[in-house]
């Protein structure tokens, strides 16, 4: 038997919509495989009662079927379904480390980007890496269509808060505007490279304020109960900047150095003050995936 660990993952980060991602050094799948003639799946964990154990409604299946090494599979679930937190790239990425290894297939992680994105297309009808990238590469990715994943690795305390609300990718992504004035685009690649430096230098402060975002983010607050109280409560707390993560409910947040605690239980108060039930994870940049 062979079993992997695969990160959560805040994909986004604001202005890098469908292209950035982080790895979150915590919550994190478990994924347990043994070697069978056809695949078979259980589930348990966070959420586990929402999960298909279907191999072709399940990611983990996809996967299995793109490496062909059918395998008993055991998920383990850390992260719940549908939290914005790339629950299913969690299990796809540590599906694909684990299976990778348990056939001694030689892929490395970049390899396994395309394969667990595989899984993903089960989910959402499409192959996005946005997820797969950081949980398997771990650090801050950035994705393009046509050439893969670049990864650098950051040094940045984060929070993520999941609240007790209901928003499906699908319906999320409905919401996103089909096009953008050229200010807002101009205003778009200036934060999405202000990040990118932020995270090459660890930089909270350039993080913070490179992850505004004038175009999707807003369209998608409207589906989370409490978002704006619960951003402008972070920032008084001493974040340097809060977004949607992925399509959310979960919200991210860049805390300064120290303030962590602090950002974090402003989030769940002010979740609390919408009538909203939440946990927030106290969190940082993390790992990628790997065979434990
Ligand atoms: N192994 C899996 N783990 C989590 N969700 C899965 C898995 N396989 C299929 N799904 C389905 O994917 C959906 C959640 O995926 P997604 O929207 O990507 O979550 P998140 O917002 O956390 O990334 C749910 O409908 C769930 O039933
Ligand atoms: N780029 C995607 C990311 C979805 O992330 P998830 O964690 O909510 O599955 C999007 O924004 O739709």
């Amino acid at each position: 038997m062979v079993t992997a660990r695969a990160p959560a993952t805040s994909a986004n980060l604001g202005s890098g919509f469908d292209t950035f991602g982080v790895a979150l050094s915590h919550p994190a799948d478990t994924v347990s495989v043994e070697r069978a003639a056809e695949t078979t799946i259980e589930v348990s964990g966070a959420g586990a009662q929402y999960i298909p154990t279907d191999p072709d409604k399940n990611v983990v299946g996809a996967v299995a079927e793109a490496l062909d090494a059918p395998a008993h599979i055991h998920i383990d679930k850390g992260v719940r379904p549908s939290s914005g937190l790339g629950s299913s790239a969690a299990s796809a990425a540590a599906a694909a480390v684990a299976l990778n290894e348990l056939y001694d297939r030689g892929y490395s992680a970049h390899d396994l980007v395309p394969v667990a994105a595989e899984g993903e297309a089960v989910v959402s009808g499409e192959a996005h890496a946005d997820n797969v990238a950081p949980s398997l590469l771990g650090g801050f990715t950035v994705v393009r269509s046509d050439d893969g994943a670049t990864s650098v690795d950051a040094d940045l305390p984060l929070v993520a808060c999941l609240p007790e609300v209901v928003v499906s990718t699908r319906d999320a992504r409905r919401v996103v505007p089909d096009t953008l004035s050229m200010a807002d685009h101009v205003e778009t690649v200036g934060n999405a490279a202000t990040l990118t430096a932020g995270m090459c230098r660890s930089d909270p402060e350039l993080v913070g304020r490179g992850m505004d975002d004038p175009v999707v983010t807003p369209a998608r607050a409207e589906l989370i109960t409490g978002y704006a109280d619960v951003r402008e409560a972070a920032l008084a707390a001493g974040a340097t900047g809060v977004t949607v993560s992925g399509a959310g409910p979960s919200v991210l947040a860049v805390p300064e150095p120290g303030c962590r605690r602090a950002v974090a239980a402003a989030m769940v108060e002010a979740f609390a003050d919408a009538g909203v039930g939440a946990r927030a994870y106290q969190t940082e940049v993390g790992r990628g995936a790997t065979v434990l």
